[in-house]
């Protein structure tokens, strides 16, 4: 089995509910378990800032699909929740973007691991050192990452109940 961290983003429509709803297309696949599921996080678009706010959260999952087949089951959960592709890092229903597979390094025209933006996103870093305080991500540990990090807005979203 393998450890993996996978990023989830929303800004259309009901964005929890987008959250949840890939969570839950996770947990019925037969070779994923989840483990762990960060604090759901509102956070300030990055890279294309003329758009609504993020919600972001990070799991932890084990697995015995293969990278590629992971991210293809990732790119599924997308299509089945209407995400369009119009604006380079525009809005979107969901995203799920593979974060860490172990520690594979892979770069091919499908799929780059680590994430090759992760390190330098506040939406990514802060959600995963809740679950995972004591990754390495290549090489460097997460804390150091965090303190090198530019100032990007970020609020743990707090639901009642
Ligand atoms: N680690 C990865 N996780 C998810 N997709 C990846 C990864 N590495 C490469 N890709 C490729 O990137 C392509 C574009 O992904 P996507 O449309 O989700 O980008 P984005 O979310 O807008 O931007 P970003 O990649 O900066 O998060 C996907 O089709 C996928 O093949
Ligand atoms: N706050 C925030 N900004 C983003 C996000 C995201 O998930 N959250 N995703 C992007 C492309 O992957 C681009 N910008």
């Amino acid at each position: 089995m393998a450890k993996v961290y996978l990023g989830l983003g929303s800004n259309i429509g009901d964005k929890k509910q987008h959250i949840d709803q890939a969570i839950e297309m996770l947990k019925q696949h037969k070779s994923i378990i989840i483990t762990k599921v960060s604090s759901y996080y509102e956070t300030d678009p990055v890279g294309y800032t003329e758009q609504d706010t993020f919600l972001n959260a990070v799991v932890e999952i084990y697995t015995t699909l293969s990278p590629h087949h992971l991210l293809g089951y990732c790119n599924g959960i997308e299509e089945i929740l209407k995400r369009k592709r119009i604006i380079r890092w525009g809005p979107r229903t969901i995203d799920v973007d593979l974060l860490l597979y172990e520690d594979f390094i892979a770069e091919d025209d499908k799929l780059t691991l680590p994430h090759p933006r992760m390190k330098e996103r506040v939406f990514v870093m802060i959600p995963l050192y809740e679950i995972a305080p004591n990754v390495e991500i290549n090489g460097m540990e997460i804390e150091q990452i965090i303190k090198n990090l530019e100032v990007q807005g970020i609020r743990k979203v707090h639901y009642g109940g």
